[in-house]
């Protein structure tokens, strides 16, 4: 079966800083693949460039099938993004938002609407559609995001640390409506993230990254077994990222809440 995502030797520098260095990875069609690592690991990087937003030599990244450097277009069709970043507009309705991005991937006119208050229904935010997207709560708009992406119907949605700064009923929110999703069409789910707990909760395989490449990859009860009876994903994590965790962690503390009240923060 042609994989979802394969990446071979991917290597991307920003000057002097190798921010992924030699990356093989292969992600199957249909699974929740979770892309775990400190800060600064390279996730976010190998994201931008299966998503085209960063080059990519030839043959080295390729999305069902596509080469990501010779068929970027193809690519794009193909892909749903949420990025870590706020992407809605907080003066635009729910529904003005996600008929933004039906725009903008070309989605044809006569099925426009229809299509939005589809993406709208299956992340449960048809109620409030026409609220200004500035009242909605964090894990609404991590939602409208979600919905944003997916009314393209894409075969590979990519979530870039979905649920930061969300609490755990608004995460458990995102995760039903990706879940509903991916069960009903089928898509290959792609997200990064440092919440331990949830990766071993909702991946089927997760990949561990440091320092630009990937260490271990494997599903979290074959990767904790591998560990030791008892072991946990954080374990796990620790055991592959080592000595590099402490100060990665307390930077990334002061990152994360920066990220989190990015994300919570209303947008006004
Ligand atoms: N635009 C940029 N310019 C220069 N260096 C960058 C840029 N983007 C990332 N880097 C560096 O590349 C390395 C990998 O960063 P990246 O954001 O891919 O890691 P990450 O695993 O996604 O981290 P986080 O969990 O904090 O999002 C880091 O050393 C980072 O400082």
């Amino acid at each position: 079966m042609t994989p979802a995502v394969r990446c071979t030797g991917l290597r991307h520098a920003f000057g002097a800083t190798v921010a992924v260095d030699g990356l093989d990875l292969l992600i199957e069609p249909g699974e929740v693949f979770g892309l775990l690592g400190p800060n600064g690991a390279g996730k976010t990087t190998t994201i931008r460039m299966i998503t085209t937003l960063l080059p990519a030599p030839p043959d080295t990244i390729e999305v069902l099938g596509r080469d990501v450097a010779r068929d970027r277009t193809a690519v794009r069709r193909l892909i749903g993004y949420v990025p870590q970043q706020l992407s809605a507009d907080g003066t635009l309705t729910g529904r003005e938002n996600v008929a933004l991005f039906a725009r903008l991937y070309d989605l044809p006119r006569r099925a426009r609407a229809e299509q939005v208050a589809a993406a709208l229904d299956a992340v449960s935010l048809a109620d409030v559609a026409d609220r200004q997207a500035k009242t909605y709560s964090g894990g609404m708009l991590r939602r409208l995001e979600l919905a944003q992406a997916l009314v393209s119907a894409p075969r590979l949605l990519i979530l870039d640390e979905p649920t930061v700064g969300l609490d755990p009923v608004a995460r458990e929110g995102v995760w039903d409506r990706i879940e509903a999703v991916r069960a009903e069409t089928g898509m290959t789910v792609l997200v990064t993230t440092h919440a331990m707990q949830e990766a071993d909760e909702h991946c089927e395989r997760v990949a561990l990254m440091h320092r630009g490449r990937v260490r271990a990859v494997g599903s979290p009860a074959a990767l904790k077994g591998a560990l030791g009876p008892g072991a946990t994903l954080d374990d796990v994590f620790r055991h592959h990222t080592g000595d590099a965790l402490a100060p990665e962690t307390e930077n990334g503390g002061i990152r994360d809440v920066r990220a989190a009240r990015r994300t919570a923060r209303r947008v006004g």
